[in-house]
């Protein structure tokens, strides 16, 4: 469950910390082109954790009754989240998938993006993100099922520690007609991986 969230960032705080972090790093935080860095950070925050302050439903506001109740599938949504251990990104792509209930309700394609940009606009672990969107999607459309797979690349992986470029990391959440049916599961990976 979502906890309550401040309502916007504390950017004087975000810019002490990170002037302070630049002290740390042994570089003179008053050199010409630091100078602006710590408010450049706090608005750069400001939209990376915006989802904090979104809910799935302030997204998922367009609800409407079409006649189709069979698979509606985005593939390749770009994705780029921030690893909640190290702060640094995770990028890729989201597929989301649901299949809408007997009434036929259907959400605007382009709500699906802005639902997985509410999860990923935080500090995030991939797993968890995957998960969210696929249980808020659940609760707002009361679909038959949903599937969501994400592939993505960690830079906490790539550019420090065990340094394996390319490794993708991919995690998936299915839920209703998908966990129970291994046939529409297998439909839906069989649009997804091509
Ligand atoms: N399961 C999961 N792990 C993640 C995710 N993002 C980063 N990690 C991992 O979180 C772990 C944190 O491990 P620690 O040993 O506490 O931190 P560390 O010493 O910086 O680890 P290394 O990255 O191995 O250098 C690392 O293994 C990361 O690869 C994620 O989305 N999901
Ligand atoms: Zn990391």
């Amino acid at each position: 469950m979502d906890v309550e969230q401040p309502a916007s960032v504390d950017s004087a705080r975000i810019e002490k910390a990170v002037r302070e972090i630049l002290i740390a790093i042994g570089e003179d935080p008053d050199r010409d082109g630091l100078q602006e860095t710590p408010a450049r950070v706090a608005r750069a925050y400001a939209e990376q954790f915006a989802g904090l302050r979104q809910t799935p439903e302030d997204v998922l506001t367009t609800v409407f009754d079409v006649d189709h109740d069979e698979m509606v599938l985005v593939r390749d949504i770009e994705v780029y989240s921030t690893c909640e251990h190290h702060l640094v990104p995770f990028h890729g792509v989201a597929h989301v998938g649901y299949i809408p209930n007997q009434k036929g309700q259907v959400t605007g394609l382009s709500k699906l993006a802005r639902l997985v940009d509410v999860y990923a606009r935080r500090p995030q672990v991939q797993e968890r993100m995957t998960s969210q969107i696929a249980d808020a999607l659940m609760r707002v459309l009361e679909p038959r099922g949903v599937i969501v797979v994400i592939e993505c690349e960690h830079l906490c992986m790539t550019m420090r520690g065990v340094r394996k470029p390319g490794a993708k990391t991919i995690t998936s959440a299915v839920r209703g007609d998908f966990r129970n049916s291994e046939k529409t599961r297998a439909e839906a990976m069989s649009l997804i991986i091509h």
